[in-house]
């Protein structure tokens, strides 16, 4: 068994109640209320702007020029390919960019961004990685699962989203970063591999609190705001 095959297995419980979530199966068949997908857009948004820091970070702690390469190259892709997705749904749904601008990351958002920037400013690069794999791994696939709905990628709001996560390069860039795990956790002692489980586990989990997040429409409450 891979280490990501041993990762998968402890953390499928988690996957699966992400699958299932209602704003994943509501992009999926085109059920989702747009008041919903605005505002995960602009949660979206805030998270990829710190989340693309961990590639830049992965490049620092690269000890190879081809990895350090590949996380410049993600990071350049996170920044102009992903994230102009969300531009493109800004403009549909009328978000203006001193809305994105001013916008307040939610409590999940912060707790997200920062858990994982933490990790990858203290930890290993393996570490860092851990950290990360969920976030790519988990939308191709459920990219690729939607995309298997009729109608999915035609849908005349979802269909961009869907797009994007089961297309084939946003799936090489998470084949990738799978590969790097497996190869770094090579050598790694029991404890450090538990460490890496755990990070894995936190960050899938980060997930599932994202989708409640966009699907409840959670900000601050609004006296403390
Ligand atoms: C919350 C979240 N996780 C993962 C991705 C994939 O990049 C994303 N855009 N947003």
């Amino acid at each position: 068994m891979t280490f990501c095959e041993e990762l998968y297995a402890k953390a499928k419980h988690i996957w699966i109640a992400n699958h299932k979530h209602p704003f994943v199966q509501g992009i999926g068949h085109g059920t989702l209320p747009k008041e919903s997908f605005r505002h995960y857009m602009i949660q979206d948004y805030l998270y990829l702007i710190d989340y693309a820091k961990l590639f830049a970070l992965g490049s620092v702690k690269a000890t190879d020029v081809e990895t350090m390469g590949k996380f410049g190259e993600i990071l350049h892709s996170t920044l102009n390919v992903e994230m102009d997705l969300h531009r493109q749904y800004a403009k549909k749904f009328a978000i203006s960019e001193e809305e994105l601008e001013n916008a307040q990351p939610a409590s999940s958002t912060i707790a997200y961004t920062h858990y994982m920037l933490q990790v990858a400013q203290n930890g290993t690069l393996a570490e860092l990685v851990a950290a990360l794999l969920p976030c790519m791994w988990s939308y191709n696939e459920i990219g690729r699962e939607l995309a298997k709905i009729p109608g999915a990628l035609e849908h005349e709001f979802y269909g961009e989203w869907v797009e994007m996560y089961s297309s084939k390069e946003f799936g090489e860039l998470s084949n990738w970063l799978k590969d790097l795990m497996n190869k770094l956790a090579i050598g790694k002692s029991e404890e450090e591999r538990k460490k890496l489980e755990e990070i894995f586990l936190n960050t899938s989990r980060f997930e599932f609190l994202f989708w409640d997040m966009a699907y409840h429409g959670e900000t601050w409450p609004e006296d403390i705001r």
